[in-house]
């Protein structure tokens, strides 16, 4: 039997870069397309796959919608290649020579196969560091949209760099970080040289990792349009610049807000790894807004010194924290070093410690007061829908200027950049949760509840996911 003509749904394939945190915020995505009606193929690789069924709920949770379903492809790395974060922009370059040619191949078999209760794949939800799959959608004549996965405030400044290279504003002159920054509209107020994402900071402009994110940047506005986890309220003026460039946009986050409105059940679980359920027991014996918790997302990674700063900025805050380590996320830890025993007995009184955990729901619990992130988008997204203020110490990418905006845009927190010191991180956390409380709760909770009205019925971002859902029908009739 043939499906083409026939009523049947569109079926579109999603594909995200194989980082944790774009394989689960496109996971999001996938389901609320499920939910609106569409066919669904996700596309992983075999890395991600394995570990997706291991640790996350995506099998149960994607087995209501007949549509859906999980495909492989390979990332052309030895099985027990660690994968690891500060490895993340090879990892990046490399996949786009090996799955360019494997993604062209799956698609034309696809298009071959016959009727399996679904149509053949006829649009494509591809990453938005991804441009290969624009090259090939382009060759096989199906429509595309990009997904970003990070915030617009991110994306807008590699569309400055043309400018910010003709007026000499990178690469730097001299040492000064604080410098002003003119050449990116919309940003001329308040941002600096370090706030810039990371990789503007080179001694030579045909640096790899500047022109990498650039060039991927600026092809995306080949693409039918572009989806980003953000909301109008959050980004507006940005988008509005951005719009400039990408007429196209959809604005349809928080995502993990948005499902769970539509889809009022249990939390989704996109884990890799293993998630320490205790410490939610541990929470509910904390008081109301005393806890920190840290967390510095799925790839960034820390020395044996910087883990010693937090550590000792911690205990000495007297304050309560419940502290993710990622497992392999510590530079050269070998097991063997001696912990100082205030820091041992400071964390049995007030602390807890973990490999990973539940995120969404430890900062929706009433014991977290705030949130020590490293500003990678997901994570800030989801403590401005809890209303839990940051304080931000940004790794790399997208999380320099992320945590500027947390700071002073959006006065959501305190923004902790290029210090790592026991001193000013006890500090902070007092300033934090105690001190400046007030105030940072207020816009918090201001936030917070402009996040929700989004994705409610008439909202903004409910709005423009019907407006996409839309336009894919409209697309893949052809
Ligand atoms: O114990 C934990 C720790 C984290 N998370 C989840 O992991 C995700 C982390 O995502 P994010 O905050 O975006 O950080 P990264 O994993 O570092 O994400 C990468 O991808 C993002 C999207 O492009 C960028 O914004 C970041 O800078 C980049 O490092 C979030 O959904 C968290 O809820 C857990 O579930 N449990
Ligand atoms: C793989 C990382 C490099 C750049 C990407 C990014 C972005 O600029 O969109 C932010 O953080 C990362 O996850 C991506």
């Amino acid at each position: 039997m043939d499906c083409r003509g026939s009523d049947l749904p569109p079926h579109v394939l999603i594909f995200p870069f194989h980082a944790p945190s774009h394989v689960g915020s496109m996971l999001k995505l996938a389901e609320l397309l499920c939910h609106g009606g569409l066919h669904v193929t996700f596309l992983v690789t075999q890395y991600t796959h394995r570990l997706l069924l291991l640790h996350s709920n995506v099998q149960s949770r994607f087995a209501r919608y007949s549509g859906f379903q999980l495909e492989t492809i390979s990332d052309g790395l030895p099985e027990d290649d660690p994968r690891s974060g500060d490895k993340i922009m090879d990892l990046l370059q490399s996949f786009g020579v090996t799955a360019k040619p494997l993604l062209k191949e799956f698609l034309i078999s696809n298009g071959q196969q016959n009727c399996n209760n679904q149509k053949p794949i006829k649009c494509i939800i591809v990453d938005g560091v991804m441009s290969f799959a624009i090259d090939v959608a382009q060759e096989i004549g199906i429509p595309i949209f990009s997904f970003r996965a990070s915030s617009t405030c991110n994306m807008w400044p590699y569309f400055c760099v043309p400018k910010l290279i003709e007026t000499g504003e990178i690469p730097f002159k001299g040492n000064d970080l604080d410098a002003p920054v003119a050449s990116v509209p919309g940003m001329e107020h308040f941002l600096r040289r370090r706030d810039l994402p990371s990789f503007f900071r080179v001694q030579d402009v045909s640096d790899r990792d500047l022109q990498l994110i650039f060039n991927e940047t600026h092809q995306i506005p080949r693409a039918q349009g572009l989806i980003l986890n953000t909301f109008e309220d959050l980004e507006g003026p940005i988008l509005a610049q951005a719009r400039s460039r990408c007429p196209n946009i959809y604005t349809i986050g928080p995502l993990h807000t948005h499902l769970k409105n539509q889809l009022p059940s249990p939390i989704s679980s996109n884990s890799l790894w293993e998630e320490d359920s205790n410490c939610m027991t541990w929470l509910d014996t904390q008081p109301s807004k005393s806890v920190i918790y840290v967390s510095f997302g799925s790839i960034a990674m820390v020395t044996k010194d910087m883990l010693m700063e937090f550590w000792h900025g911690l205990v000495n805050s007297g304050k309560r924290f419940l502290w993710v380590i990622r497992p392999g996320s510590v530079i050269g830890e070998d097991g063997e070093s001696q912990t100082p025993t205030e820091l041992l007995e400071g964390t049995r009184d007030r602390g807890y410690m973990v490999g990973w955990a539940a995120q969404e729901e430890v900062l929706a619990h009433q014991a977290i007061g705030g949130f020590l992130t490293h500003s990678g988008w997901n994570s800030t997204l989801e403590s401005i829908v809890a209303g839990v203020p940051m304080i931000c110490w940004p790794w790399f990418a997208d999380q320099q200027i992320n945590s500027r905006f947390v700071g002073e845009v959006w006065k959501l927190g305190l923004d902790m950049k290029d210090t790592c010191d026991r001193v000013i991180i006890e500090k902070m956390i007092r300033d934090l949760m105690d001190e400046r409380r007030e105030k940072f709760m207020q816009s918090a909770d201001r936030m917070a509840k402009m996040a929700k009205e989004a994705v409610r019925e008439g909202g903004s971002s409910s709005y423009q996911l019907d407006r996409l859902i839309e336009d894919i029908r409209l697309l893949s009739a052809h």
